[in-house]
């Protein structure tokens, strides 16, 4: 465990604080909440009893497909911010339209919005290990999880990626996405841009931050991630 935590120091940004408490005491706690499938509604509110990882990085920076072989390899549940919200305009809901608009427009979703839709889906989930992607992308949207749900990531991932290759990989995502055109891919990195740092140097200063280099095949950029995770394994 503390070898390697010693191999990752190079991966926290500005970090002094040990592996052991970014996550082992809330993994513990999960394998015990884990076995007692008695505990009753509202149980996501009590942090100890999950282990939550934020990943975090610009429009076409890998986190998807990152994610798809964390779960791949270490069983997460991925919650895609994204994803909900799409599947939220697709549902016809009353929000939709605004929704809609406001992704169209590069822009980001009210908070309260977002979070309720991840917290649905974390009550409804029997995993307690989660991946949120594309969540917090601003400090609204950690401010209102940590109102919300009650809760702190344990790690947070941050794909470092150059704005050239954002746009190379969005304009060739080919998902059918209303957002994946050069105008909104412009927008997008503006409001990225302006909005990211103050939750990465917040998740800096608390040593929960991994920041991953996202230039590379998706197999060389997971061997980056594996790490983070093994870890979180090996404290178990
Ligand atoms: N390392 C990589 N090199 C080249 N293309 C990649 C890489 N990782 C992901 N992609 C592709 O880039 C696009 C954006 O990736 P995605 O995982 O959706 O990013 P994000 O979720 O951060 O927007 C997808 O078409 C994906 O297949
Ligand atoms: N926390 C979030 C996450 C996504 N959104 C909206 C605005 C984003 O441009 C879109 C798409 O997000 P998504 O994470 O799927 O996008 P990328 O995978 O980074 O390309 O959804 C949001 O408003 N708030
Ligand atoms: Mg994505």
């Amino acid at each position: 465990m503390w070898r390697r935590a010693a191999s990752l120091s190079s991966l926290i940004f500005s970090s002094s604080q040990p592996l052991r408490d970014q996550g082992a005491y809330s993994l513990k706690a999960w394998k015990f909440f884990c076995a007692d499938s008695s505990k009753g509604a509202g149980y996501f509110s009590k942090e100890k009893n999950l282990f939550i990882t934020f990943v975090l990085g610009g429009p076409g920076s890998g986190k998807g497909t990152q994610c798809a072989k964390i779960v791949e390899n270490f069983g997460y549940t991925h919650l895609s911010a994204g994803e909900l919200l799409r599947r939220e305009i697709a549902s016809n809901s009353e929000d939709g339209a605004m929704l809609l608009d406001t992704i169209k427009e590069g822009k980001i979703v009210p908070s309260e919005v977002t979070v309720k839709l991840i917290q649905k889906e974390m009550e409804s989930c029997g995993n307690c290990k989660f991946l949120i992607d594309g969540f917090p992308r601003n400090e609204e949207n950690r401010i209102a999880f940590e109102q919300i749900i009650g809760a702190e990531p344990n790690n947070v991932l941050f794909f470092d990626c150059p704005e050239e290759e954002m746009i190379k990989r969005v304009l060739s995502r080919n998902e059918g996405r209303v957002d994946d055109n050069i105008d909104t891919i412009r927008k997008r990195l503006k409001v990225f841009a302006a909005s990211h740092h103050p939750v990465i140097e917040h998740y800096s200063k608390k040593g929960k931050l991994y920041k991953i280099d996202a230039i590379g095949t998706e197999d060389e950029i997971f061997e980056r991630v594996r790490p983070v995770f093994a870890a979180c394994e090996g404290a178990q």
